[in-house]
């Protein structure tokens, strides 16, 4: 199915990538995803389709240009490679390898970037070999650029610069659209709200899964203990009410603002979601009055 986005968006053929190279770069991708509960090879899989179903609703190709769309599908496919299941924060609180490595600097988008380039240095594996070296110069800064722009912790600088060029919008502008591009593949990162209910839920259950084994972990390991993610605190709607309200929404409307064929695509549903929770807290909250 990676295959058949790619096919669909022409990809192969404007950067003539020959299909086994395109099957053994995507296999080898798959076999660096670990089997965690969400930040699996499914979940860089949902991100990917996202960014294909933007890429096709806004025509992003005659917005960005080829080279760009390539850029932030590549980017997608690869963002979360080798993810060990405990974020940043557990990195830097415990002191591990990665932290050590990348000096607590995004150490796990780093990582990811890195592994991914990893990949691509394997000729079989290698999409990005029929590139002149001026171009290739532009793919690898900007697959760097977008892979690292998904650390949450960098959320309010990159949407703050965001809103702030959206009334002077310039697309002649490689600044603008490197911002724009940072924002596409955060949108698609944690866009699970955005889809039905039905798959969205079962998406954040796993997550949940995976924030309570960091929060048993530094409990065991006497480390601070990430307060979203404790679940003697946290509920499901009472998180997702100020997740959605507080930085999926603000997100999107952004988005939404430039780029307005996205409204009934994503924006609206988000804001389904958020009404959803909020009902579902208020019931809970009933519930505990009663
Ligand atoms: C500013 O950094 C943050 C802010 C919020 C959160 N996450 C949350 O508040 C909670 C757990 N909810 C949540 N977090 C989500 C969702 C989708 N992706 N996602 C997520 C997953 C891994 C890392 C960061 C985030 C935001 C979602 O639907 N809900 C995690 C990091
Ligand atoms: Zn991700």
């Amino acid at each position: 199915m990676l295959q058949t986005m790619f096919v669909e968006l022409d990809l192969p053929q404007k950067f003539n990538i020959p299909l086994p190279i395109l099957r053994n770069f995507l296999y080898e991708v798959y076999n660096n995803y670990n089997e965690v509960p969400f930040h699996n090879f499914r979940h860089c899989f949902c991100v990917a389709q996202m960014m294909y179903a933007i890429a096709w609703a806004v025509d992003l190709p005659s917005r960005i240009g080829d080279l760009e769309v390539f850029i932030l599908i590549v980017s997608c496919i690869c963002h979360d490679l080798d993810h060990p299941g405990y974020n940043n924060i557990y990195q830097i609180n415990a002191r591990t390898e990665l932290a050590l490595r990348y000096n607590d600097i995004s150490p796990l988008e780093n990582h990811h970037c890195s592994v991914a380039f990893r990949v691509l240095e394997a000729p079989e594996c290698n999409i990005l070999a029929s590139l002149d070296n001026a171009t290739y110069r532009v793919v690898r800064e900007g697959i760097i650029r977008c892979i690292l722009a998904t650390d949450m912790a960098r959320h309010n600088e990159i949407l703050g610069q965001f809103t702030d060029i959206i009334p002077e919008f310039d697309y002649s502008s490689k600044a603008h659209i490197n911002l724009l591009s940072m924002i596409l593949i955060k949108v698609a990162d944690i866009s699970n709200e955005a889809r039905p209910m039905e798959v969205a839920e079962p998406w954040l259950d796993r997550l949940l899964q995976e924030f309570f084994k960091q929060s048993d972990a530094e409990k065991l390991e006497g480390l601070p203990v990430t307060p979203f993610m404790d679940r003697d605190k946290v509920t499901k709607p009472s998180s997702q009410v100020s997740f959605i309200g507080l930085v999926l929404l603000p997100l999107f409307e952004a988005l939404g603002e430039l780029l307005p064929e996205l409204q009934s695509l994503i924006v609206q549903p988000v804001r389904e979601a958020l009404e959803y929770y909020r009902r579902l807290n208020e019931a809970a909250k009933d519930e505990r009055h009663h």
